[in-house]
């Protein structure tokens, strides 16, 4: 794996749900792989499970972490290419990125989308700028249409269910903000690669973009997508074909108990953070899952960070 930054950089994705859960039964089993290995990882935007559980992760195989929030502790960087640089941004991501991936191993970099402009956004335009600058291996900490070590922990916390071929719905939910749409890209993704049964149900013009909606269920009526369900997955995402855009007069999209009802008993799952009765009732999320799922984000960087550090060996 030359990076993570999507399921296409695995290549064997079921093997790497498979070592996630091992990493879970025996964190300390590898504790000395990481040995004289530093991990650094770079935010340009919040995080709170991300940010601890590979630190986490790193820390239960032996390695150094460094953390840092651009824009906040370090210079400003600038992205374009032949710039006259007379603005606030002191430094450039080329000479920025060839620094850090010096004194880094392994460099994790966390970078959201604009959501005003859909072509530079799904151009990844500057993850792969880490990627370009970068003398190390770059792996995703939710990149601008992507979220992979999130759907590595959710594939695993589907898998320690044990149910055969479950139903999972993915469900678009209500929010006051725009948000992006890589947790969802990156869910689906995921399934399609675990060839799981996965429907999406959104309102009409949240549909996810083509790539990720091929070959996936689409059912607009969220009560009728519920029916039968083995796992409800909620996710506000902003527009794609509007892009960046939030609905008005959505909230009845919520998941609810009324709705949860529906199911086959199903499991709720969310990435986190949440916001309580906005996108899920106290009571659902009260019973959910999302706890463990969000223990399980562990487990899979910890598989990640394994796979690379067992290479460079
Ligand atoms: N890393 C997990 C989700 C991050 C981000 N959520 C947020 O920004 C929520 C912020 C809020 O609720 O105001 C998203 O949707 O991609
Ligand atoms: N789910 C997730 O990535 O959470 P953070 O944004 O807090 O890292």
């Amino acid at each position: 794996m030359k990076n993570f930054t999507s399921v296409t950089d695995v290549e064997d994705p079921i093997a790497l749900i498979k070592k996630a859960a091992l990493c879970k039964k025996s964190p300390f089993e590898n504790d000395h792989l990481g040995k004289h290995k530093t991990l650094g990882l770079i935010f340009f935007n919040p995080s709170l499970r991300t940010r601890l559980s590979t630190q986490r992760a790193a820390y239960n195989l032996g390695m150094n972490v460094i953390v840092m929030n651009i824009d906040k502790d370090s210079w400003k960087l600038e992205f374009e290419d032949g710039q006259i640089m007379n603005s606030d941004k002191a430094e450039h991501v080329k000479e920025a990125v060839a620094v850090m991936s010096q004194y880094c191993d392994l460099l994790g970099v966390r970078t959201f989308p604009g959501l005003v402009n859909r072509d530079e956004d799904y151009s990844e335009f500057i993850l792969n700028q880490f990627i370009k600058y970068s003398s190390v291996p770059i792996i995703s900490l939710e990149s601008a249409t992507l979220h992979p070590l999130q759907s590595l922990a959710d594939m695993l916390t589907i898998d320690e269910l044990k149910i055969v071929k479950p139903k999972i719905v993915l469900t678009w939910a209500p929010h006051i903000r725009a948000l992006p749409q890589a947790v969802s890209n990156s869910f689906v993704e995921w399934c399609k690669a675990s060839q799981a049964d996965i429907t999406v149900t959104c309102p009409e013009g949240f549909e996810l973009s083509p790539e990720f909606m091929e070959g996936v269920k689409l059912e607009h009526n969220q009560k009728e997508a519920f029916k039968g369900a083995d796992i409800i997955y909620a996710k506000n995402w902003s527009s794609f074909n509007d892009y960046g855009k939030i609905g008005q007069n959505l909230d009845h999209w919520i998941v609810d108990q009324e709705k949860m009802n529906l199911t086959n008993q199903a499991k709720f799952m969310h990435c986190l953070p949440v916001r309580r009765n906005l996108v899920v009732s106290d009571e659902v999320l009260d019973s959910s899952i999302v706890i463990e799922e969000a223990n399980n984000r562990t487990y899979a960087a910890q598989a990640v960070l394994q796979e690379f550090l067992t290479s460079m060996k």
